[in-house]
């Protein structure tokens, strides 16, 4: 996989240690635009790690990432303004109504007027929170605040979206609500999404998928053929438990 370069999203043999602790070891996969990919891990895999990575909280110079076809360590701010992230841990202003957090953000990234108020619409419109712009986060329930996170990273038309466990907390129900909307917005605007879980039912037969553990890839394939006649959730168990 050495070199080569896509629009979407590259992880080429990317380790990272927190001290002797080894987080991610030798992590290769690539996903194209047009792609869920879910990220699947159980706890302390390391997906926690390689998105800190991905969005710069923490840089290692063993192995390349490639957002947007930018080199995240040679020209991090254009690889930083390809990509649009939801953290595990909600960060909306809760005191705010949804269309002032939105309106916030569009101003963090150069974008205010009429602009920004149409691009706000379409991304409320896009999660089916239009109705409640004028409401205050703090009055959302968890699903309602989630589809604020992902309309408000749409914002600024990123290529690359990554999300961290952003149904952590969620019903069933609700979860599967998300999971779609995010699969038909990946489809209709071509980008490239990544979708951490520690939770099997989140991803489809037709989804690509990554399995990670201790640090390394397990499995890297379209969801079906990793499987094959086992249901995910056994296949998992058995990836994960072999140390
Ligand atoms: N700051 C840190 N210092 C030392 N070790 C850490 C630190 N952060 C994470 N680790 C360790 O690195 C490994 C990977 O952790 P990470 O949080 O990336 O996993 P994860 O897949 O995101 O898990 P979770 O689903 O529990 O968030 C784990 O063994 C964890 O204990």
């Amino acid at each position: 996989m050495k070199s080569q370069s896509n629009n979407g999203l590259i992880v080429d043999s990317v380790s990272f240690s927190y001290g002797r602790k080894e987080a991610l070891k030798d992590v290769s996969f690539t996903v194209e635009p047009g792609q869920f990919c879910a990220l699947l891990g159980p706890n302390g895999a390391g997906k926690s790690t390689l998105f800190a990575l991905l969005t710069r909280l923490i840089t290692t110079r063993q192995g390349r990432i490639e957002v947007a076809g930018h080199n995240l360590l040679k020209s991090p701010r254009k690889a930083l303004a390809s990509m649009g992230v939801v953290f595990q841990q909600p960060t909306l202003d809760l005191d705010l109504t949804v269309a002032q957090n939105l309106r916030y953000f569009a101003a963090l990234h150069g974008l205010a007027g009429r602009d920004a108020a149409t691009r706000i619409d379409a991304a409320l419109d896009r999660l089916a929170m239009r109705d409640r712009a004028s409401e205050k986060v703090r009055a959302l329930n968890g699903g309602h605040r989630r589809r604020t996170e992902i309309a408000r990273t749409l914002l600024h038309d990123p290529k690359v979206l990554l999300l961290d466990e952003p149904t952590v907390g969620l019903d069933a129900a609700t979860r599967q609500s998300i999971t779609a909307h995010v699969h038909e917005i990946t489809a209709e605007n071509h980008l490239t999404t990544l979708w951490a879980t520690h939770l099997t039912d989140e991803v489809g037969p037709t989804d690509r998928l990554v399995i990670l553990h201790q640090g390394r890839i397990r499995a890297d394939g379209i969801a079906a053929d990793i499987t094959g006649p086992t249901p995910l959730a056994d296949r998992f168990l058995t990836l994960t438990e072999a140390a």
